[in-house]
């Protein structure tokens, strides 16, 4: 760790939306570079800054710094530069001269204490006095706040952000009750207010620190997938975590429980524990679900077995009994689910709905979860296929970092049928803010494979609704695509029976690689990526059309470690190649990367189209086109469509040679290539591996270990998730009927 203290000679980058800048500081004779994420320095500045050397292969040495104060200018000049460099609002370099000409040292007390002195100089009046004043104040207030903040770990970004949201109050705030920030600013959560808390003395048994860190455990859950927690395992996670007894926890959730912020409710037996939002949600989804299921449309379609018929011979297809009542299900119904493993037809069926409603002039419309999947709906059926996000027309508050959904109750989507595919994906917030916006007299058609792992998000939306037998479900269970030689859908088939899979057929398309106990599994499947496959199918680019899909994260096969070695391997290092290290790995130009969490704001243009939007959402996946050192930035193209990373937003990208079996979800790939080996139990699933092995359109290779295989297809246990959503749709039903 150094310390210096010196002047700053010239600010060469300051991203002003999170702070992060690079400056030249003048340090005796030394004229030293230093980054970090200091918004508040400023040309002319004296500060104190402390860090440690750090060298960069375009920029050389620098220091990074951890902590950075300002030190008042002391000599005139210094005073002069620094009232000159534009931080306050109604000085320039020609007023800041004529400031110091007439109060010298004296300049920024005056201006601090006795604004009204500054009328003396020339061409400063009342007003413009008063401006200066205001803006010298906010300053000072931000540069104190950030210092404060800092020094408890907080980045400046947020440090920015808090001060926004209570100004001058800020420490006020802060050392009052520091929880009020988990509620009131995005961005921080219950530890580092708790940081803050413990530095400032706080009482760790208050009731401000308990309530903040029940409602923290709840999100925790939800994190987890859940929708509530038993009242029992929350009051026992709290105790641990919190280090509270048992009896103030309990007086907590009651006092919470009084004043809305959490709800309390019986389900399954247990007393369910619920954020707020998500009781309202789920409680909203099962009352709409059954409203819509009211609605029938029998009288619009008596004549669908004849529509059927002529649908089949006009498009040379037949039918098969299961699939023509999954379709009258569908018109006829104000909610219908359509479910089924691959290959059972769910997207011929979905043409031949769409069919049916086009020929009487209804409109449908038809969207996906994510991107990537409204992508491939839009090739496979020939509609175009909106994201859920845009059906609902989403719309982006910078300030709530949320998305606010244009389409809801008062302003429905105008169709006549909406159809939802890749249904599993949907968690209960997006079901929510779906159901809001279908009106009634709008069919809902949900299209979807409930054996595939359940949403990232919170809830079991879709095995709940079909569990719940009180909406209209639609099972497909037959096999159509056994005609081609295609072992993919059978084999997913049988892993979904618990069977083993098929497997090394000359001329088929899905193998097993099984390895001895001394071949290391890392080394082998970079070898199988790189070498032995693009030889084996001569029209398969390894980066492009070979995605690898891990269990895990961790270990020899885990997506961290796979990405280093096949990175290695696929983009190694060469001078034309910028680099930019971020955490344990560094990304490189042409790298293959994976966007990891859902941005609705980030901008986009396409390069074919010239089109501008906004949003990058998680699992889509790119390539860096460039890594600019100088402006700080690193360009990813999504198929088409640009998009510039600021340094500072790295934590939203990851290398993707090889990704989770959950980030995969409702992608294809044309070779899909799994690591099998044993693991942590709740990853050594059936559902894991059959939505794995359900991604690939081509090929399957699995490779690894026989029997950690045998264990995922054996083991049927899908991990459990508290959500009250099957039990409220059949409560609500009996209550109406
Ligand atoms: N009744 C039928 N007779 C003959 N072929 C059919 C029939 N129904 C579907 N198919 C064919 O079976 C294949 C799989 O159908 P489809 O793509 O509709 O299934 P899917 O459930 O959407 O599959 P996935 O979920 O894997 O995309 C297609 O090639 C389709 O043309």
């Amino acid at each position: 760790m150094i310390d210096i203290e010196g002047v700053v000679e010239n600010i060469v980058f300051k991203n002003e939306e999170n702070g992060y800048t690079v400056a030249k500081i003048r340090h005796n004779k030394d004229l030293v570079s230093v980054v970090g994420h200091i918004p508040f320095i400023n040309i002319g500045q004296r500060v104190k800054v402390q860090g440690e050397w750090v060298f960069h292969p375009n920029f050389g040495q620098q220091i990074k710094v951890h902590y950075c104060e300002e030190v008042k200018p002391s000599t005139i000049e210094g005073i002069e530069r620094y009232l000159a460099s534009g931080l306050i609002k109604g000085i320039g370099p020609a007023t800041a001269k004529k400031i110091v000409e007439r109060f010298g040292k004296d300049s920024l007390d005056i201006i601090e204490m006795n604004p009204d002195k500054l009328t003396e100089v020339e061409g400063i009046g009342p007003k413009k006095a008063e401006k200066i004043a205001e803006s010298f104040k906010e300053q000072r207030q931000l540069k104190e706040v950030m210092v404060f903040l800092q020094s408890y770990g907080i980045t400046a970004g947020l440090g920015i952000k808090i001060f926004k949201r209570y100004g001058e109050e800020t420490n006020a705030v802060l050392k009052s009750n520091p929880y009020r920030l988990c509620d009131e600013v995005s961005g921080v959560g219950f530890k580092t207010a708790d940081r803050i808390a413990v530095n400032l003395g706080y009482d760790m048994m208050s009731e401000e620190r308990v309530k903040a860190g029940i409602k923290y455990i709840l999100s925790q859950c939800i994190a987890n997938g859940h929708v509530y927690l038993p009242k029992e395992e929350l009051v026992k996670e709290c105790v641990k975590i919190l280090n509270v007894p048992d009896e103030i926890i309990r007086e907590q959730i009651i006092m919470l429980n009084l004043n809305k912020e959490i709800y309390i409710e019986n389900v399954d037996n247990d007393e369910a524990v619920y954020l707020r939002y998500y009781y309202l949600s789920e409680l909203y989804v099962a009352r709409k679900l059954i409203e819509l299921s009211f609605q029938n449309y029998n009288q619009d379609f008596d004549e669908i077995e004849e529509e059927i018929k002529e649908y089949e011979n006009e498009n040379g297809i037949e039918l098969a009994k299961e699939q023509r009542e999954a379709i009258e299900k569908a018109v006829k119904n104000g909610v219908c689910v359509i479910t089924g493993g691959p290959g059972t037809g769910k997207t011929t069926i979905i043409k031949c709905i769409i069919k049916l409603f086009e020929k009487r002039g209804l409109s449908v419309v038809l969207a996906a979860p994510t991107g990537r999947a409204a992508k491939r709906i839009t090739e496979t059926t020939g509609y175009e296929a909106k994201t859920i996000h845009r059906l609902l027309e989403m719309e982006y508050m910078p300030e709530n970092e949320i998305p606010i959904f244009t389409k809801d109750e008062e302003s429905p989507i105008e169709a006549h049928a909406i159809i939802i595919d890749e249904a599993s994906m949907i968690d209960i917030l997006l079901m929510n803010s779906l159901l809001k916006a279908v009106a009634k007299g709008t069919r809902l058609i949900i299209v979807g494979d409930v054996d595939q792992l359940p949403s990232v998000g919170a809830g079991n939306v879709l095995r709940d609704i079909i569990e719940s037998g009180s909406i209209c479900v639609a099972k497909l269970n037959k096999i159509f695509r056994q005609q081609d030689k295609s072992l993919i859908t059978i084999n997913a088939h049988k892993i979904n029976n618990g069977e083993m899979p098929i497997l090394n057929e000359k001329d088929k398309d899905f193998f097993f690689i099984e390895l001895d106990g001394t071949q290391s599994l890392n080394d082998e499947l970079v070898k199988l990526v790189s070498e032995r496959l693009p030889g084996f199918k001569k029209d398969i680019d390894p980066v492009k059309d070979i995605q690898i899909l891990s269990p895990m994260r961790k270990g020899d096969a885990g997506v961290n470690n796979l990405n280093i070695s096949m990175q290695s391997v696929l983009n190694p290092p060469a001078k034309f190649k910028t680099e930019k290290s971020f955490r344990e790995f560094v990304f490189r130009r042409f790298d293959k990367v994976m966007q990891i969490k859902n941005n609705y704001n980030i901008e986009w243009e396409s390069v074919v189209t010239g089109e501008k939007g906004r949003g990058v959402f998680n699992g889509d996946i790119g390539y860096i086109e460039d890594i600019d050192l100088e402006n700080q930035q690193i360009i990813v193209m999504f198929d088409d469509r640009k998009v510039e990373y600021d340094f500072s937003n790295l934590e939203e990208l990851e290398l993707a040679y090889a990704i989770t079996i959950h980030k995969s979800q409702g992608s294809e790939f044309k070779v899909v290539v799994i690591p099998v080996c044993f693991g942590p139990p709740m990853l050594m699933t059936r559902n894991l591996i059959y939505t794995g092995v359900t991604r690939a359109k081509e090929l399957v290779v699995l490779i690894g270990n026989r029997a950690a295989l045998k264990y995922m297809i054996k083991n049927n246990t899908i991990t459990k998730r508290y959500s009250g959503l099957r039990c409220r749709i059949i409560n609500y039903l009996k209550a109406i009927s």
